[in-house]
């Protein structure tokens, strides 16, 4: 059951450990609001992917609530998970993660294929798929035609973060999730591409969490949380000896 008052995102108690009896993260409480753009610091190895592995319901807790848009999601089948993922979640990798033989607005529409609520938020805005990515493209400053139908892989890095980001943004998904997009650019074109973001979250009336360990970027954001600061596992507390591991 959801409503619009439950808070996006709400941890209880997680607990988790890739390996049985260790602790990677271990988090009394986290919450994120509705629309907030919340940016998760921490130093390199302190658990940021593997938080953002447990918010998208890649990673299972092995104690605790993960909570998301009102569903506990770690108590979720596999594949209801993967679906749930799909249709609520836009990710923007590190990488980027972009499927290089596909032209830029193949990559942009990729998602609508395993996600009917987002297939269906862009047919409810009266286009096909092909027209939101343009549009969404264009938002973000890519405006080429002919870069456009062009394979991944001939564009600049910046250009292809802002195809990773229109690709998390299509059929506007309640919860955008970040991890280091912007690691590989200077600061100039790092705060400009933040500043896109931004604006096509708060269209879509997305959440965005936003990880990175580049703490000049915070300063823009709603929110910043330090991952030590919440993570008792921070401390090396190990885990009691009955946790299992998580596969
Ligand atoms: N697939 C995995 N199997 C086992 N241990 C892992 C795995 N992924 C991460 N870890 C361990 O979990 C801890 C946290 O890693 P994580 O990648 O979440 O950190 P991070 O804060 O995102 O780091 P970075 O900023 O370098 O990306 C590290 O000690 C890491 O070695």
């Amino acid at each position: 059951m959801s409503s619009l008052r439950q808070p996006v995102i709400h941890l209880k108690g997680v607990q988790f450990g890739w390996k049985p009896g260790t602790v990677v993260l271990d988090i009394p409480e986290l919450l994120v609001n509705q629309g907030e753009k919340v940016f998760i610091r921490g130093p390199s190895g302190s658990g940021k992917t593997t938080l953002l592995g447990l918010l998208g319901g890649v990673l299972t807790p092995v104690a605790g609530d993960v909570s998301v848009l009102g569903n506990d999601i770690g108590r979720f089948s596999s594949a209801r998970r993967d679906h749930f993922r799909a249709d609520h979640i836009g990710f923007i990798f590190q990488m980027f993660n972009l499927i290089p033989y596909l032209s830029v607005i193949e990559n942009v529409t990729l998602p609508l294929g395993f996600a009917r609520k987002r297939r269906e938020s862009v047919q409810s805005m009266g286009v096909d798929a092909g027209q939101e990515a343009i549009r969404l493209l264009n938002h973000l400053e890519l405006t080429d035609t002919q870069l456009l139908q062009r394979p991944v892989t001939e564009l600049s890095i910046g250009q292809q973060q802002r195809v990773a980001a229109a690709r998390a943004l299509i059929g506007r998904p309640e919860l955008v999730i970040a991890d280091e997009p912007t690691s590989a650019l200077d600061s100039d074109t790092r705060e400009a591409f933040i500043r896109l973001l931004f604006t096509e979250c708060e269209a879509a009336g997305s959440t965005l969490v936003f990880v990175s360990h580049d703490s000049a970027l915070e300063a823009l954001f709603d929110r910043s949380v330090a991952l030590n600061e919440i993570n008792r596992a921070s401390q090396h507390r190990p885990l009691s000896a009955e946790v299992s591991e998580v596969v």
